[in-house]
């Protein structure tokens, strides 16, 4: 029986695993839960899974992982607030299922030096796809990770008709049902250029042997390269209680989680390149993440400001990369610490704020 502490259980992730949990209650045990803001639904989740340790708030939640003895801490937070509850987990020993990519982005070597070989199992569907795939070959043999990306919403489309899009049209995506932040974020392509930066410090590939094409279809969810030119790839239908089962249990699977591709009829599966020019979010983030220190976190925090201010209707849709290359750029990076990271994003979200209020 392995004992689990579910922080964001309110949202789409943590909600997802408590399906999966349901449905194996004779492997799995919640020991506790943390949420945001979502009271009623925490405490009847609390209730249907006999938990007693509840918690709210990032602060509440890392210090529930210091308290309480688990096996697994999945951290499916939204946002870099989840840098403390990661840290917490590394340090209980547990192992750590992270969705929230955004701890380890901005943490950069301080997560990844916190975490013992293994430690850290990902949730995110493409890192489990590439984890999964690296279990049967040696690192030295690895050539490149291809990462594949919907496309969002907009896939197709011109730089000059993204100029009106609405809230609701950035939230249409075509074949995942996420939270508000990272379906955003998957419509302007910054979901993917913060997983090519996840990409780079989980599995210690370079950004240049790390690429990314675009799969409209989501059902091969990323690959690896091999020097021979061989390539393996993880195909499943679109169902994140897939990698979530997967990492709770991690190595082995949880039979029964989810459909397998059905082969009886027909189907196509698309690859295209990704037009870098209406959407500059992964050349962005390749060239924040080499250029590491404070970077990834200030790109980071300038997105989650302008994602906020595109949905409060302060800011236009093309304004949201405008806003992040405009804080990135007059960035003056400092090397990683707790502290220097707590700066460096107080910073870029007041800079953040500045820009913006340029663009109302
Ligand atoms: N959804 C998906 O399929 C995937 C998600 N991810 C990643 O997983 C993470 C969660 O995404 P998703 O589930 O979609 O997001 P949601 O918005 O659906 O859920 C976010 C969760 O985080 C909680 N939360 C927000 N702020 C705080 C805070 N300050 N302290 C404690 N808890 C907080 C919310 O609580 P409340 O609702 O109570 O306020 C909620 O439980 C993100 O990092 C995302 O990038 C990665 C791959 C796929
Ligand atoms: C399910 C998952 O892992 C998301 O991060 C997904 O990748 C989003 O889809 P995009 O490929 O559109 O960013
Ligand atoms: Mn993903």
């Amino acid at each position: 029986m392995r004992k689990i502490i579910l922080l964001g259980s309110t949202g789409s992730i943590g909600t997802q695993a408590l399906e999966v949990i349901d449905a194996n209650r004779d492997q799995f045990e919640v020991v506790g839960l943390a949420a945001g803001s979502n009271r009623v639904l925490a405490e009847e989740q609390a209730a249907r899974f006999g938990v007693q340790h509840i918690a709210f708030g990032a602060e509440q939640a890392a210090q529930l992982v210091r308290d309480v003895s688990a096996d697994v801490v999945l951290n499916g937070i939204t946002g870099s607030v989840g840098l403390g509850p990661t840290l917490a987990a590394l340090d209980s020993g547990a192992v750590l299922a992270l969705a929230n990519k955004e701890s380890l982005i901005v943490g950069g070597d301080l997560v990844v030096s916190r975490a013992a070989p293994g430690q850290i199992v990902p949730v995110d569907s493409e890192h489990s796809a590439i984890a999964q795939a690296l279990r049967s070959g040696e690192r030295s043999e690895v050539g490149r990770l291809v990462l594949t990306a919907s496309g969002g919403p907009f896939r197709g489309r011109t730089r000059e008709s993204l100029r009106d899009v609405t809230p609701q049209q950035a939230l249409a995506h075509p074949t995942w049902n996420m939270g508000l932040v990272i379906t955003t974020n998957s419509s302007t392509l910054v979901n993917k250029g913060l997983e090519v930066i996840e990409a780079h410090l989980l599995f210690g590939v370079p950004y240049d042997r790390i690429a990314v094409t675009v799969h409209p279809q989501s059902i091969v969810h990323s690959m690896v390269e091999f020097v021979d030119g061989s390539t393996l790839a993880q195909a499943s239908p679109a169902d994140m209680r897939l990698p979530i089962s997967l990492a709770l249990n991690w190595p082995h699977r949880v039979s029964g989680v989810g459909k397998p591709l059905d082969w009886t009829t027909s189907s196509t599966w698309n690859f295209e390149p990704l037009d870098s020019e209406v959407f500059p979010a992964v050349e962005m983030a390749k060239a924040v993440g080499a250029a590491g220190r404070t970077f990834p976190a200030v790109f980071n925090a300038a997105n989650e400001q302008a994602v906020l201010a595109f949905h409060a209707g302060v800011i236009g849709y093309l304004d949201i990369l405008d806003v992040i290359e405009e804080v990135v750029q007059r960035h003056e990076p400092t090397d990683l610490s707790l502290d220097a990271l707590h700066d460096a994003e107080g910073w870029a979200r007041r800079e953040a704020d500045s820009v913006l209020e340029t663009r109302r």
